[in-house]
């Protein structure tokens, strides 16, 4: 008897074969051998001797059975002729079984057709595994894996002679349809047999699921851009609504999901990006993949198609559920708090009500205040923005309220407008009011209560009518309480304050710098290499936006034109630095009591900064892989 293998190690192999179509380890065809020999003794078999009458249809009952099948039947055929063509006169045949193992067709080489009956492998026979015992057609249909039987590995003695090899046909929704099945004699064995059976069921279910779904979209993706189109990649089809309503097997695989996800399961679940932005790529870059994200983190390249029909959805679609596409979108990549204050800045747009952004420096108030405007009524009129922290204190006053010819001394003989005026009619953005002296304060309430401004040196006001927009990165209620900050004003520009979260705790991380990188290089995919994903994710980000921003566009401008992933190499020198000290967490919960422990926590923490590259952990630490391990073996688990 086979030994019974089980364990996390054979779970993980079994996904990795089922999910890339890989030739199966050799410990995940010892346990499925020795589970089914343990169900063949169970259903009372006996290797030897005579069989208790198994299951043959008659040609009626084959008919109806081929009806019950007939997607499967009629995709399968133009696969199956095409292998007859790949294996004849190699002394074997082609068979398709139903989901309960009736063989429903067969092609093959006479001679070998003529042996094959003398143990019932023909039309109508069923080769469920109680029937027939261990073969590649029950055995496949059990485990509901691919696998090949070569010789005494059947459990009937009678079928020693045969070597066969059966891959498991599934529906689009992962239901087991039936099997492809190619069998010869164990003599003519071709080591290449399986791998065309795999690929040929492979073949089968990429038809059934264009049938299918020919009308949804489509998503085709794989780990890598060359693994699409290629049997190997996954495919999903989603519902007009974005719901994933069905999948090929590798994408099932690769995504971690179970066949009962299928129609529950929303593609934003499963991918960091949004159904519009789905279709906006589909329509605008037909044939092209783009790196997205799980959520997981793990990156794939997706492309995206539109079939007529779904084009047809899509172009319905904003109107239903997709928020409109205004300046926002390009803001939003699906954080939480950001979302929040996007659709609350929407609800005020046109009306005249004041709003205060706070945030820290550089998570995009002044983009936030742009794209108010330019989703906002006043869009074709200026925007208008002043950084009240870098004006001069005795400049500030002429430069907002503006002056007359003459108003003091070193002032343009011509006078000018001023900067609320030259807002006139738009949208006026005080960024970092907070550091507007109180003299000014007192003057900018008075316009705002008047709704007019009189210029230094002049004493006719002038009426003026504008949004206004204020942003802050101090606590403006805390310097109100102080006296740094008038209340009255305080209350009049804050008719709706929005906070803007900071990087760090933005939970779209991923999405945002895919979503910059393709801003920033819209030609060529680009996309950040694991390892700097990784500590990009666990960096604070002090500067906020404006640091990753500025640190893309550096390396996007170091990067060669032939190169598509962001590495430590195209990082600037500070930034790296921080990135390397930025402290993870030690595996140990114990704090370092000496020396010894002190050096094996830098060691931990190092190869975890490496995430887990022993040779560039060793390289830091400045000693050889060989002492890093010997170093690793002595330390306390
Ligand atoms: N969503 C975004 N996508 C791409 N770039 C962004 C985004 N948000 C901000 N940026 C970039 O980050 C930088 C800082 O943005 P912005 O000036 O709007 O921030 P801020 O909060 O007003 O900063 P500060 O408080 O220092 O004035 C700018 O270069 C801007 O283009």
């Amino acid at each position: 008897m086979l030994p019974a293998q089980t364990g996390p190690d054979l779970r993980r192999a079994r996904q990795r074969y089922l999910a890339h179509g890989e030739a199966p380890p050799a410990d995940l065809v010892g346990a499925m051998l020795s589970r089914s020999w343990q169900r063949c003794l169970a259903a009372g078999l006996a290797p030897v001797g005579r069989l208790p009458s198994p299951l043959q249809l008659d040609a009626s009952q084959v008919a109806r059975a081929s009806d019950r099948q007939s997607e499967l039947v009629a995709h399968a055929r133009p696969v199956m002729e095409y292998l007859y063509g790949q294996t004849r006169d190699s002394g074997s045949m082609v068979i398709l079984a139903d989901d309960r193992g009736v063989l429903l067709q067969t092609l093959g080489d006479m001679d070998f057709l003529s042996r094959a009956e003398r143990v019932a492998l023909m039309q109508g026979a069923s080769w469920h595994e109680n029937q027939r015992g261990t073969n590649a057609i029950g055995t496949a249909i059990a485990e509901c894996a691919p696998i090949a039987i070569h010789g005494a590995e059947h459990f009937l003695e009678r079928n020693g002679f045969l070597t066969c090899a059966a891959a498991p046909v599934m529906a689009p929704t992962g239901r087991l349809l039936g099997v492809l099945d190619i069998s010869g004699e164990q003599r003519c064995r071709h080591p290449h047999t399986f791998g065309l059976v795999r690929a040929a069921a492979q073949m089968i279910e990429n038809r059934l699921f264009e049938a299918r779904h020919g009308d949804a979209i489509r998503l085709r993706f794989h780990p890598l851009p060359e693994g699409i189109s290629t049997v190997a990649e996954g495919v999903l089809a989603l519902t007009e609504d974005g719901c994933c309503s069905g999948a090929n097997r590798a994408g099932l695989a690769l995504l971690g999901l179970v066949p009962a996800d299928l129609g529950l399961t929303p593609v934003t679940q499963v991918f960091q990006i949004r159904v519009a932005d789905l279709v906006a790529w589909g329509r605008q870059h037909p044939g092209e993949a783009m790196p997205v994200l799980r959520h997981n983190g793990q990156r794939v390249f997706l492309r995206v198609e539109l079939a007529h029909g779904a084009r047809r959805i899509v172009a319905a679609e904003p109107a239903r559920s997709t928020p409109p596409q205004d300046a926002f979108t390009r803001l939003d990549s699906g954080d939480a708090a950001l979302q929040t204050a996007i659709s609350k800045a929407r609800r005020v747009l046109g009306k005249p009500i004041a709003l205060l952004l706070q945030g820290e420096s550089g998570v995009g108030k002044e983009l936030f205040a742009k794209a108010c405007h330019e989703s906002g009524p006043r869009q074709a009129r200026p925007f208008v923005a002043v950084n009240c922290a870098t004006l001069p204190e005795n400049l500030i006053e002429a430069e907002l309220f503006g002056y007359l010819p003459g108003a003091f001394s070193g002032a343009r003989k011509e006078g000018c407008p001023g900067r609320i005026r030259a807002a006139h009619g738009g949208t006026l953005f005080l960024d970092e009011i907070g550091d507007m002296p109180l003299a000014q304060q007192a003057r900018l309430l008075r316009v705002l209560q008047e709704h007019e401004v009189v210029p230094v040196g002049g004493s006719t006001p002038v009426p003026v009518d504008f949004v206004l927009i204020c942003a802050t990165h101090r606590n403006l209620k805390q310097d109100m309480e102080a006296g740094r900050f008038r209340a009255d004003l305080y209350y009049r520009i804050n008719g709706l304050t929005l906070m803007l979260p900071p990087l760090r705790e933005r939970s779209d991380f991923a999405a945002l710098t895919a979503r910059v990188l393709h801003e920033l290089s819209p030609e060529q995919p680009r996309y950040l290499d694991d390892r700097v994903a990784a500590a990009f994710a666990r960096y604070h980000w002090p500067g906020n936006l404006r640091q990753l921003v500025n640190a893309l566009r550096t390396a996007c401008a170091l990067m060669g034109d032939d190169e598509h992933t962001l590495s430590w190499d195209h990082l600037p020198d500070d930034l790296l630095d921080e990135l390397h000290s930025q402290p993870t967490p030690l595996p140990s919960p114990h704090p370092p009591e000496n020396l010894h422990a002190l050096s094996n926590a830098a060691i931990l923490r190092t190869i975890t900064c490496c995430e887990g590259n022993m040779s560039e952990a060793a390289r830091r630490l400045g000693i050889s892989r060989n002492t890093l391990y010997r170093r690793m073996k002595g330390m306390p688990n």
